[in-house]
């Protein structure tokens, strides 16, 4: 099933992956048995479906799959305990980094989302928007989703950001004793949420019962509005405040939000008062976030604040090496420092140039070299088959996505069209000339900060998502074909 796994899906395979062992199959379910708790949770909710895939490829039948996670479990006989059975994590609420939109360029729209989001909290409170116009779903979830890749073993250090890891390590080491609140800001994909999560990654090893709330501050703000619409504020307040440790991502979306924050407040009041360890990351300093109140920014320097910044030359080729490794994936020295020169902004980013440069050398079956980078980054100075063009790149990914180019540049912002719109983007801003203004124009006169946002949210999605990755590159050899 591994061969499958990486012949049909590459770019997710992991060198843990090997970790896994069939447990059994019975009734059309085959169980597979994880190294660790937190594993088992990734598994389920991340990679459930290349799994079944495979399974059901492999066999030739309707298999369904299922993680576990624990001591063997047998009726006949009673089964022997494991020497050391390892206790089954199972902490409060799912943690779901979620998209948005947070550079210096972004901050632009900082002035739209403010209107809009004191409009959505006003309207919630007015028993106003369904839950899906909130975000989806504001159930109180009890499933904590951490990626076993995010822990400080796989965090390069570097000048941008020794401060920040050092005092992650050193709250996950003793947790609410010298740094609470721990408030870690920065811009995009620097490494927050993955330092974020190596805290608890850490904790939960030594301490696998300790309750951890671990939530975007997005899905904070909507179960809060969700729990104010259905008078649910006693399971709110419950759920986040028996928290052995509170860990918010993103709080500057916060920014604006009066009565959201006003919760906020109390739950750190009372966490911070139980000596209950609380970190933070955002996309700003506290006293940068638009629209925070006063005693929220004074009690978010109560702590600590650390910044992480922009990788150095250095740091990004370690970076890039951390992720090739990680992919069991060998790259040239020349390679790795081609690729470290011509990505200079985050660790995001270098980390979708390896997947992207992995998917290349698995679609050519060769290996990796200096011209096939070049390629795989789109340098100009490599001849293509033929020249780009946006109506090119508008037919690919109308058909992949079955969708027409009326619908890209019409007004309808549903992700049947959103998406694709938004990867037309991405592809022109990659392959063409064409400024920002030009391509939004193209999609019904959007205006240049749309473009921008769009390039961004597909950039994360490529990185995050390596089967989305593949076929990004897909349409993008096929819009120069
Ligand atoms: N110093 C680093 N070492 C190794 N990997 C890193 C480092 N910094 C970031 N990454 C990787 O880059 C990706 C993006 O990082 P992460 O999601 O933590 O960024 P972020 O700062 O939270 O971004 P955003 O603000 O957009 O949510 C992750 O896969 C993470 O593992």
């Amino acid at each position: 099933m591994n061969e499958y796994l990486w012949d049909k899906h590459a770019p997710i395979c992991r060198q843990w992956f090997s970790d896994l062992h069939l447990h059994r199959l019975e009734q059309g379910l085959l169980e597979i048995r994880t190294g660790t708790a937190i594993q088992r949770n990734y598994l389920q909710n991340r990679c459930l479906e290349p799994f079944t895939e495979a399974a059901q490829q492999t066999t030739g039948q309707l298999i369904a799959v299922r993680f576990v996670h624990g001591p063997p479990r047998t009726i006949e006989p009673e089964p022997e305990p494991e020497p050391t059975p390892q206790p089954a994590v199972e902490p409060a609420v799912v943690s779901l980094p979620l998209p948005r939109t947070s550079t210096d360029d972004v901050r632009k729209l900082a002035a739209e989302r403010s209107a809009a989001a004191r409009e959505a909290e006003e309207a919630a409170f007015a028993g106003g928007p369904t839950p899906e116009q909130l975000g989806g779903g504001a159930e109180l979830d009890d499933g904590l989703i951490l990626s076993p890749d995010h822990t400080f073993d796989q965090f390069v250090a570097g000048p941008n950001n020794e401060l920040a890891l050092a005092l992650c390590q050193s709250v996950a080491e003793a947790p609410a004793t010298a740094y609470n609140p721990l408030f870690i800001h920065g811009g995009v994909g620097l490494g927050k949420t993955h330092l974020l999560q190596a805290i608890c990654l850490q904790i939960l090893e030594a301490r696998p019962a300790f309750k951890i709330v671990f939530v975007s501050c997005e899905k904070f703000t909507n179960q809060f509005l969700e729990c104010v619409r259905n008078g649910r504020w006693a399971q709110f307040r419950l759920h986040y405040r028996e928290a052995d440790m509170l860990v918010i991502d993103d709080v500057h979306f916060l920014a604006e939000k009066e009565r959201s924050q006003e919760e906020f407040f109390h739950t750190f009041n009372e966490l911070h008062g139980q000596k209950k360890q609380i970190v933070l990351s955002s996309d700003a300093a506290p006293s940068e976030i638009p629209g925070l109140t006063d005693r929220l920014i004074s009690r978010f320097n109560w702590g600590v604040v650390a910044p992480v910044g922009a990788p150095s030359y250095e740091t990004r080729i370690a970076i890039l090496e951390a992720k090739a490794e990680l992919r069991g994936l060998g790259v040239p020295r020349t390679v790795l420092e081609y690729m470290a020169r011509r990505i200079d902004t985050n660790a995001r980013e270098l980390e979708g140039a390896i997947t992207t440069l992995q998917a290349h050398a698995h679609v050519a079956k060769r290996p990796i070299d200096l011209e096939l980078a070049r390629r795989a980054m789109g340098d100009p100075n490599v001849v293509t088959s033929g020249r780009v063009t946006l109506g090119r790149i508008v037919d690919v990914v109308c058909k992949f996505y079955s969708v027409k180019q009326s619908e890209l540049q019409s007004k309808r912002r549903h992700k049947s069209i959103a998406e694709p719109r938004q990867v037309c983007m991405f592809i022109a801003r990659q392959r063409t000339d064409l400024s920002l203004e030009d391509i939004g124009g193209h999609f019904g006169g959007r205006d240049h900060t749309t473009v921008m946002h769009s390039v961004q949210k597909i950039t994360k999605k490529v990185a995050e998502d390596e089967v989305f990755a593949a076929q990004i590159l897909k349409m993008t050899e096929d819009s120069q074909a």
